[in-house]
């Protein structure tokens, strides 16, 4: 009877362990088909180093208004392909295809939601890359991120800065109004005023502070401005730092002027939080982003807090993530509404049906969400110019194989957002401003915004690091169009 339980139980073990080795051999067989796929694949193809160069300096364009470069050689090379700068080690990655997209953002799990290293002065701008946008995936990466996520933007949250929202959008109109009667004939320029109450209505979220008076408000803007364009400026201190900082020292020290600058406000308006915390002032906001960095803790790291420098580069990139980006969105649909005055039109009626009146107050953010035509104007927005034609640079730690083609260990990949949503054979008519496209029979109907699914627009990118704001911006947006249409009639300048 012993045998007979030993061997009854031995072979229920190896039932169980069954399945288990299966999904192990399973694994192994799939790496080493990964590694014999590696050692045949291809890298992708593009122009070798001095070509290109060469055809920058011919049509003296600068080699960092890549994206025409890139368009020309997906057109000869397919939806893959890398451009290998003389300075760089790594070659840079395009994919300009939606499924090899949804394959490595998504299907691909943490292997391709690496970021590479920066260089100087975004080290400098970012305490170390501790930031989440740049930040390497891991622990650190994990918990920042998920305190953004679960401290001040869930839904329940945002709902608690709708007073805030109503203040920003007086601030708004208030300042549109008092263009146009500045002018004769009415004109405004609308995008300094958008990126105003974006940043004031931001501000308010990260430290818990009104700021309506414009010099703190223009100092920080113009702090987050030069950070923000030495992103995309020839980055002159990769090569040799210690000489190039000499070479170009006016340069650095504005750099490092500009960081110092930036520590002493954000310093200064920490501070004011914590007094008011202190005080325990009635009228402040329960929770502001700058409390929930204050209160973090790594475990990984001792369960020691946040450094001032790794608080001030996570809310630097809260105000800077969310205001550019969403007021050239705003831009780009009001700059559509002018232009079809049918489309204005049809959502003026919409929000007039929910309304239920034509007086002019400010419409109710309760009501966003029963307006079905507004969502299809902000979703044709965002997919027919996406405010970042590219997603932030992606890297793998591995060799690792993406359609046909082996993208080398260390490559920036970069996923191109805009021709993505333009892809015709996926949108009818991709470069028309269409919103009808995302009602109900249209190609665009039910679209996954976040593509976990599938992918056929990304402009808030996806996967692991898509962009962890898309419910706030999306929010932002319905609150403003809506508003703006609601409170003035938009017309376009003749002649221009
Ligand atoms: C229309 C507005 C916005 C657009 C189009 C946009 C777009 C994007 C894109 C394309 C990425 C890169 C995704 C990737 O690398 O794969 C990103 C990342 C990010 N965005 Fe946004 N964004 C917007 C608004 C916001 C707002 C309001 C916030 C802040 C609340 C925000 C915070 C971030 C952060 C922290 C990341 C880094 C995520 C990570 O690396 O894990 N964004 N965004």
């Amino acid at each position: 009877i012993l045998l007979l339980l030993t061997n009854h139980h031995k072979n229920q073990n190896q039932k169980q362990q069954q399945p288990q080795q299966q999904q192990l051999q399973d694994e192994n067989q799939n790496q080493q088909q990964q590694q014999q796929q590696q050692q045949h694949a291809k890298q992708p193809p593009g122009p070798p180093s001095f070509l290109l160069l060469a055809d920058v300096i011919c049509r003296r364009r600068s080699v960092f208004d890549t994206e025409h470069l890139i368009r020309a050689l997906h057109a000869r090379h397919g939806p893959v392909v890398a451009l290998r700068l003389p300075f760089q080690r790594r070659p840079s990655v395009f994919v300009a295809d939606r499924r090899l997209a949804h394959r490595a953002l998504v299907e691909g799990g943490a292997a391709f939601a690496h970021r590479p290293p920066l260089v100087e002065p975004n080290v400098l701008f970012t305490c170390g890359q501790r930031d989440i946008s740049s930040s390497s995936y891991g622990p650190y990466w994990r918990l920042v991120r998920r305190n953004l996520a679960s401290k001040i933007l869930p839904p329940s949250r945002v709902e608690l800065f709708a007073p805030t929202r109503r203040w920003a959008l007086a601030v708004l109109i208030e300042k549109l109004k008092a263009q146009a009667a500045a002018n004769d004939d009415g004109v405004v320029v609308v995008m300094e005023s958008f990126k105003h109450a974006i940043f004031c209505l931001l501000v308010f979220m990260c430290f818990g502070v009104k700021l309506d008076d414009d010099t703190t408000i223009a100092d920080i803007q113009a702090v987050q401005q030069f950070m923000l364009a030495a992103f995309t400026a020839f980055p002159v201190f990769a090569f040799f730092p210690t000489v190039t900082k000499l070479l170009f020292r006016k340069r650095w020290n504005a750099c490092v002027a500009t960081n110092q600058k930036q520590q002493e406000i954000f310093g200064a308006l920490i501070r004011a939080r914590q007094e008011q915390k202190l005080k325990q002032e009635s009228d402040r906001i329960a929770v502001a982003y700058v409390d929930s960095l204050l209160e973090l803790r790594l475990p990984e790291e001792q369960g020691r807090s946040l450094t001032d420098g790794e608080v001030v580069s996570l809310c630097s990139e809260f105000l800077s993530g969310g205001t550019d980006t969403t007021a050239t969105a705003l831009q780009w649909i009001m700059a559509n509404l002018v232009r079809r005055p049918d489309i204005q039109t049809k959502l003026y009626e919409e929000i007039k049906t929910m309304v239920g009146t034509t007086e002019r107050k400010e419409i109710d953010e309760k009501v966003l969400s029963s307006m079905p035509y507004l969502k299809t104007v902000i979703l044709e927005g965002l997919r027919r110019h996406p405010p970042a034609h590219f997603v932030l640079p992606h890297t793998v730690t591995a060799n690792m194989m993406l359609g046909e083609y082996c993208v080398p260990k260390g490559a920036d990949v970069n996923f191109m957002v805009a021709e993505i949503g333009w892809e015709g054979k996926v949108w009818e008519d991709p470069m028309e401003f269409r919103p009808e496209r995302f009602l109900e029979g249209g190609e665009g109907e039910a679209v996954d915004i976040t593509g976990s699914r599938e992918i056929k627009m990304m402009p808030f990118g996806a996967g692991r690091r898509m962009c962890p704001g898309y419910g706030l911006a999306m929010l932002h947006l319905e609150y403003f169009v809506s508003n703006l249409v609601w409170e003035f009639e938009w017309k376009a300048i003749e002649g221009i």
